[in-house]
């Protein structure tokens, strides 16, 4: 039976663990790394998954998922490159951090497959998306995604877009919120309870994520079917335009590009990350 590690279990790494159970692996197929020893002690309790070390676990499991933050990852390696058989898979959830950085740590061959999720991994309803190294076969990347697919959606990329995965997927949670938080700011300036704005606004995204998701239609005509002749919205949607939102929303996504662009460029170079 095919075993799984996840290496380091923070937010991204326990909702991975806790989707892996849900979807029917079993504990004993499982096991993971935690440096924080009362949460591994709480998870070991709460999942009933073995925690292990970095060397037990680079010996016995035959997928390394690794989920620690890439300013982590340097001491990581160090540890856990020199146990790990070519005959693994080693799949990185790391921003940032090129295939390219492990291939060359790991034993010549060794198969990484790198993925960018997202946190809505913690509701299951992740989008995840994943590119091969050099080494990776398609068997390797079909099991990255039955693995991610337990937690949501997979899309596979060439690597070289990953930049713009992580700007786009990867940090769009935050940008939602983000617009969310104001918008219940703006109920709560009306005059409406924070709790009441807070559960329409919430609710008026779930309804609109499930229109775009289960609709064939596209966003511009279904932001026209809410706008009226005369009416509300086409009043809003000229103050938004008035205040560059578009603008505003492509250049954040830019410059998380950017940023993304520039942390791979500080693992190339060999100097720890931020
Ligand atoms: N949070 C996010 O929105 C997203 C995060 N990611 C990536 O996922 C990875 C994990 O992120 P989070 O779960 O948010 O971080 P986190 O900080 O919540 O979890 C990382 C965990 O790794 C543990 N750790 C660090 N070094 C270790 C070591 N040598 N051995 C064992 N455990 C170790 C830490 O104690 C921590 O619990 C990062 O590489 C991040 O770039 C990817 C997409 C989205
Ligand atoms: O901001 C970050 O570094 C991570 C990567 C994608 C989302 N959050």
């Amino acid at each position: 039976m095919m075993t799984i590690a996840v290496l380091g279990a923070g937010k991204i790494g326990e909702s991975l663990l806790s989707g892996l159970l849900q979807a029917g692996y079993a504990p004993s197929q499982l096991m993971f790394t935690e440096r924080y020893t009362q949460r591994a002690s709480e998870l070991e309790h709460q999942y009933g998954v073995d925690h292990t070390d970095v060397v037990s676990a680079a010996r016995h499991a035959d997928v390394l998922i690794i989920a620690v933050k890439p300013q982590d990852i340097e001491p990581l390696l160090d540890e856990l490159c020199p146990y790990v058989a070519p005959s693994k898979l080693v799949v990185s959830l790391c921003a940032g951090l090129p295939t390219a950085m492990f291939e060359q740590r790991l034993a010549a061959g060794t198969p990484v497959v790198r993925v960018m999720p997202n946190t809505p991994m913690l509701v299951g309803e992740a989008m995840s998306v994943v590119s091969g190294g050099t080494c990776a076969q398609e068997t390797h990347l079909d099991l990255a995604e039955e693995l991610l697919g337990c937690v949501g959606s997979v899309v596979r990329v060439p690597e070289s877009q990953q930049d713009v995965v992580t700007a786009l997927s990867g940090s769009g949670p935050a940008y939602f919120f983000y617009l969310i938080e104001s918008m219940i700011d703006a109920g709560v300036l009306l005059g409406l309870p924070r709790a009441v704005a807070g559960r329409l606004i919430v609710q008026t995204a779930v309804g609109s994520a499930a229109m775009l998701r289960e609709g064939e239609g596209h966003p511009t005509i279904m932001r026209e079917g809410v706008s009226s002749p005369g009416g509300t919205t086409v009043a809003g949607i000229r103050e938004l335009e008035k205040h560059g939102v578009r603008a505003a929303l492509i250049d954040a996504v830019e410059a998380a590009h950017d940023r993304s662009v520039e942390l791979g460029r500080v693992h190339e170079d060999g100097e720890p990350g931020e």
